[in-house]
């Protein structure tokens, strides 16, 4: 009995890159995006590093550039506005800014260093529809931690 197979959705992404971001392994949702620079992070240091890659997403999709879970438990690196956005009509080089959380240790990248990774995605655009009163639901307006066990004790 074979394993289920589902064949994800692919879609043609024109790049112009000296590093075109790679898949580790089939499958997987995020591309790794490597550094077009040399640079070192001082503790609580952010830069906005370059990384060579620019895209032309078809209409429809979104990119999110996102932290290396790696990078984040050993080194203590992310991404400041995680999930960076790359809009379908950008054409520029995507650039990840980041940030070294770590208090005590710098961090060295070197040029080729995989540092983010992005993820495509289909992105609907909202056609924004004004009402004088919104229908009802049954979450209504609680949120911000509603559903916590003390909360959702004190509400039932
Ligand atoms: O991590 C990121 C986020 C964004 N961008 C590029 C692609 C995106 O399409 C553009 C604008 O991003 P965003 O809308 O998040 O920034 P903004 O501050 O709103 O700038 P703008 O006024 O240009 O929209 O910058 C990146 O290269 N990396
Ligand atoms: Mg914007």
């Amino acid at each position: 009995m074979g394993y289920p197979r589902h064949v994800a959705e692919t879609v043609e992404v024109l790049i112009s890159a000296k590093n075109v971001p790679v898949y580790a392994h089939p499958g997987d949702a995020g591309a790794d995006l490597s550094s077009a620079e040399q640079l070192v992070l001082a503790p609580g240091q952010r830069a906005t590093v370059g990384t060579g890659v620019s895209i032309a997403l078809p209409a429809g999709y979104v990119s999110f550039i996102v932290p290396r879970s790696g990078l984040a438990s050993k080194h203590g690196i992310t991404v400041v506005n995680s999930p960076g956005t790359v809009d379908a009509g950008y054409r520029g080089e995507i650039k990840v800014t980041l940030l070294n959380t770590d208090s005590d240790h710098e961090f060295a990248i070197a040029v080729g260093d995989r540092i983010a990774q992005m993820i495509v995605m289909p992105c609907a655009q909202a056609r924004f529809v004004s009402v004088e009163k919104l229908p009802e639901s049954e979450r209504g307006d609680s949120g911000f931690g509603s559903t916590g066990l003390a909360a959702h004790a004190e509400s039932k």
